[in-house]
């Protein structure tokens, strides 16, 4: 089985998840299962309705039933593994627990969403303590939207991860100027030289990082090699203007940085040569590219990035292929 762990949630907030509702959250805030964080804990902690938890927790039930918590993921796609996380919570972890995921358009309200098409993708698991509980999902293929997250019957979660391949709507990027190394439009990272600080994944995230950690930093480097990324466009297309920003690494940055495209043939050009960076600035560059599939992003010698941005329009045949590969996986 592929690590499913190393691809992007898809439920995280920082990539727009929203949790729309919850049949409970008397002891601890339903939000909390998607704070980009490591859940944290302070022991002896108790505010007026008890210790504090960084998590979603519900009330002991007193009446039949189980607690429930819709998602809205922040980006559509194919769910290939989740992981519920019960850290820190040891005497009020629930038992038991499942979940469901629908597609649903138009920004449905939580309860235009229950005559939605559910599937479940995780079925009804035991779960532990204070433990990370990672799930192959059953259904790899569909696009979804909403999860809804099942506890039997009550307790206490700290994070649900839902791991996945973006899927991007045709509609928001047919015929317009894209950023084709979003991870919102379907981008993703396929292998780097170092992530000992932080994920490459991090530099396709939307908005500015407002901190080191939100972009992508790597450890220092003894040998005479170059740190490197490879990412896979959105879909091919031809790169108007690249974005390189080296926001927040103000002692770390690169020294220089270039950018080589494998094109939708197979061959490689060098888009951006050996360039060099500033700390802590927006660097932009407008370039003219082949059909594009895939770029190579090295710095030299470390250090990373907080954002790459990689402006144009797809192919043609892009545009096709992304429209016929939304329309076999949704379920309208
Ligand atoms: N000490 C606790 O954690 N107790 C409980 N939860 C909170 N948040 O106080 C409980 O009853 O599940």
């Amino acid at each position: 089985m592929t690590d499913f762990t190393s691809l992007p949630d898809l439920a995280v907030r920082t990539l727009g998840g929203s949790v729309i509702a919850a049949s409970d959250e008397s002891f601890a805030e339903k939000e909390n299962l998607l704070n980009p964080w490591k859940p944290a804990f302070r022991p002896e902690t108790f505010g007026p309705k008890g210790q504090l938890y960084d998590g979603w927790e519900t009330a002991r039930r007193r009446t039949p039933g189980h607690d429930w918590a819709l998602i809205r993921l922040g980006l559509p796609g194919q769910i290939h593994g989740i992981v519920i996380d019960t850290a820190w919570f040891r005497g009020n972890y629930p038992p038991h627990a499942s979940v469901e995921a629908c597609f649903a358009g138009n920004h449905p309200t939580a309860n235009e969403l229950e005559a939605a098409h559910w599937v479940e993708v995780v079925p009804t698991a035991p779960l532990g303590g204070d433990a990370a509980h990672t799930f192959a999902a059953t259904d790899t293929t569909s696009v979804f939207t909403h999860v809804r997250l099942n506890m039997f019957p009550d307790g206490g979660i700290a994070r649900l991860r839902v791991h996945g391949r973006v899927v991007p709507d045709p509609a928001y990027l047919t015929g317009l100027t894209v950023d084709l190394a979003a991870l919102e439009n379907g981008a993703r990272v396929l292998d780097c030289s170092d992530r000992f600080y932080s994920s490459p994944d991090n530099m396709l995230f939307p908005g500015q990082a407002r901190t080191q950690a939100e972009g992508w930093e790597t450890a220092r480097r003894r040998d005479d090699g170059n740190d490197w990324a490879e990412i896979a466009l959105a879909a091919p297309g031809t790169i108007e203007l690249a974005e390189l920003d080296t926001t927040n690494l103000k002692f770390n940055a690169p020294a220089e940085a270039r950018l080589t495209a494998t094109t939708v043939d197979g061959g490689h050009a060098v888009i951006l040569p050996r360039t060099r960076l500033r700390p802590d600035t927006r660097h932009r560059f407008r370039l003219k590219t082949p059909e594009v599939a895939k770029v190579r992003l090295d710095i030299y010698p470390d250090g990373g990035l907080a954002r790459l941005r990689l402006w144009g329009p797809l192919t043609p045949k892009a545009e096709k292929d992304l429209t016929t590969n939304w329309n076999t996986h949704t379920r309208k």
